[in-house]
């Protein structure tokens, strides 16, 4: 026994404070995911164990690695054992304690922030053992870590603090025994604690015995054949490897391959996104298998980032069982089993988004943003993942409807040789950019893109089937031949009118020049106009206004490169201007006009104009309209 002075005192971390007050006092009702959770830290600790073994001689032996229910009724109290690795004294207090993953931090404020939050996800943010406390009023940890020979007593009733003391005579492993609540007896029931198992630890990879009798039936689904598995089996076992209670996965993809390598690998796409629910990024839900030993959990080498979402596992026989991280990303054969993994699921994908494209579109919609990453990541993969992206676009006036760029080259014929996008605040700007006035009367489509990230994505991008991606409001902006588009519009476009070489036209321009000075990196007749006075478009090479605006928003001292000034001769307005310019006494009119247009051109694209000159200028044009007017009614 123990002497009182051995028994240490230690308090919780603030935030474990605040998540148990949470879960002892939380109405959720499936309390039945405590014995989940406590039944997967003890597979977990178990796998441990049997990789350990494998790799070291010393702490082999006969015992076969099982987790045991053990109810007393009568005491009301559960106990969840395991011969797993155990705990040490130090890492029972960092590892029951503390919360070690972020995603816990992340699950908490939300939780914290809304009472009503759903409890369901608790598993997934790596607090499982903590809602021990949704059942029990207290809760004893009894383990003796594989590396030592004295064990460890841990006691907490859950209100915000936690003893250590020695334990002597303990069997390698842990015991997690809970004082059940009151009114919560039925988890000290043999047949309810077999339905409970049953029902969400059927998976687990070890035996779960109550008695004699072994409850779960290990399978390992990822290793039988497709004919002997229904939907059902799936998605249990989805349920299993996500802790997503009754959720089905939005697709799943299963493989088994044997030459060159065997293997052997079920994936699955969740169907909620937790990053977009504010969660904070995801951790890694892939597991790695040998000879279904389990490897590595959280095995984020295993797929790219831009495919953090899944979850799944592969198992290899060719795998060597003890490799670890670092050799994993050099070992020949993990680096060819990644390779196919990544080349299956972008062909799935590509597969679903034609034959299923309103299923691939719930997938798009959810993961399209995590999914885009590997444009810029992937240099493999770069045009096969840029296919499965989507975009908005003028081919289309139904709002929210989306297009790949396959289906924008369909239309778009042999004869074009450029893929057009204009990037913009929202649709609403893109629509009535002026640059877009020259591609609706050629009725040549452009993409719209109101999320800066993809108008990233397209320029680094350059091409696609041979394509080139150009942003509209580039200076060197080139057409295809289109004679058939032409000839059928009765408005002759600007660039065939010879109203830009007329001197009045050419007084205007060199008016704008004047009064914008510095401002504007050029001025000159537009070609692309055909409504609007003036447009602004980026000198050659330089990049798209969006890309510029979004590089000003990471970088307060990031200089937007000047722009060029595009004025259309045949607009009513610049006519008027061309046949004052005669009269010098207008040349300070026609100045404040340019000054005016260009503040206009700046607003459109959602740029800050000079706010005191335009705010007096037009206010000046006010006053001088007003004079013309006259009180006397006619
Ligand atoms: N039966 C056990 N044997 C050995 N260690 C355990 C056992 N149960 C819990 N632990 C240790 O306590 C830690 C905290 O457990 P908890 O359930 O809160 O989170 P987790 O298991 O790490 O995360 P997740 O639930 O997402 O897998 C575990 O990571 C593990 O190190």
């Amino acid at each position: 026994m123990a002497q009182a002075a051995d028994k240490e005192q230690f308090t919780f971390q603030t935030e474990i404070k605040q998540l148990l007050h949470l879960l002892s006092h939380s109405l959720y009702q499936n309390r039945e995911i405590t014995i989940r959770e406590l039944v997967s830290n003890a597979s977990d600790a178990l796998d441990k164990m049997r990789f350990i073994q494998v790799n070291e001689e010393q702490y082999r032996d006969d015992e076969d690695l099982v987790i045991r229910l053990e109810p007393d009724s009568e005491g009301r109290t559960l106990s969840i054992v395991d011969n797993g690795i155990g705990l040490t004294h130090d890492e029972l207090i960092s590892n029951l304690g503390t919360i070690a993953h972020s995603g816990s931090l992340e699950f908490l404020n939300k939780l914290s922030g809304d009472a009503a939050a759903d409890l369901s996800l608790i598993g997934q943010f790596g607090v499982g053992f903590y809602s021990a406390f949704m059942l029990a009023d207290s809760v004893e940890v009894i383990t003796r870590s594989y590396q030592e020979s004295t064990g460890w007593r841990w006691e907490s009733d859950g209100s915000g603090s936690f003893t250590i003391e020695p334990a002597e005579d303990l069997p390698r492993g842990t015991t997690v025994k809970l004082h059940l609540k009151e009114g919560y007896d039925e988890f000290s029931q043999e047949e309810r604690l077999k339905y409970i198992i049953r029902k969400h630890s059927t998976f687990v990879p070890h035996p779960v015995r109550l008695g004699d009798e072994q409850l779960n039936e290990q399978r390992a689904v990822w290793a039988e054949p497709k004919s002997q598995l229904d939907d059902e089996a799936y998605d249990k076992f989805y349920q299993y490897l996500t802790h997503r209670g009754d959720e089905s996965p939005l697709w799943r993809l299963h493989l088994s391959a044997d030459s060159p390598i065997q293997f052997h690998t079920l994936v699955y796409c969740p169907a909620t996104n937790l990053e977009s629910m504010g969660f904070g990024r995801v951790e890694h839900g892939m597991h790695l298998c040998a000879k279904r030993i389990l490897v590595q959990d959280d095995c984020r080498e295993l797929v790219p980032e831009y495919m953090r979402f899944l979850y799944g596992i592969v198992d290899s026989a060719d795998l060597p069982l003890n490799v670890s991280r670092q050799a994993l990303q050099d070992d020949t054969i993990f680096r060819k089993i990644r390779k196919v993994l990544v080349k299956r699921v972008l062909d799935h994908l590509t597969k679903m988004a034609e034959q299923q494209p309103e299923e691939y579109l719930t997938f798009y919609r959810m993961f399209g943003t995590t999914l885009r990453e590997g444009v810029s990541t992937d240099f493999e993969n770069r045009e096969k993942i840029a296919g499965l992206m989507r975009f908005e676009s003028s081919h289309s006036d139904t709002a929210g409807e989306l297009t790949s760029l396959g289906e924008y080259i369909e239309r778009a014929g042999e004869d074009q040789k450029q893929i057009y996008y204009l990037g913009g605040a929202d649709l609403s700007a893109i629509e009535k950019n002026p640059n877009l006035e020259i591609f609706r009367k050629k009725k040549l489509e452009v993409l719209y893109l109101a999320d800066p990230v993809d108008e990233i994505m397209l320029s680094n991008l350059l091409t696609y089937d041979g394509k080139q991606l150009t942003s509209i409001d580039a200076a060197d902006l080139a057409f295809p031949e289109d004679e058939e588009t032409d000839k059928s519009d009765d408005e002759t476009p600007a660039e065939e009118t010879d109203e830009s070489s007329t001197p009045g036209f050419e007084k205007v321009v060199s008016l704008f020049k004047e009064a914008l000075g510095d401002l504007a990196e050029d001025v000159r007749a537009s070609k692309r106009l055909t409504d609007s006075p003036v447009c602004l478009v980026n000198p050659e090479g330089s990049m798209s206004t969006q890309m510029q605006k979004v590089l000003r928003m990471s970088n307060k001292d990031f200089q937007m490169a000047k722009r060029i000034l595009e004025i259309n001769p045949s607009a009513p307005l610049i006519k008027r201007l061309s046949d004052l310019s005669g009269n010098s006494d207008h040349s300070e009119f026609i100045r404040q006009c340019a000054r005016q247009l260009f503040d206009n051109a700046m607003l459109l694209e959602g740029l800050p104009p000079s706010v005191e000159d335009a705010v007096s200028r037009t206010q000046q044009f006010m006053s001088e309209l007003a004079e013309k007017r006259s009180p006397i009614i006619t």
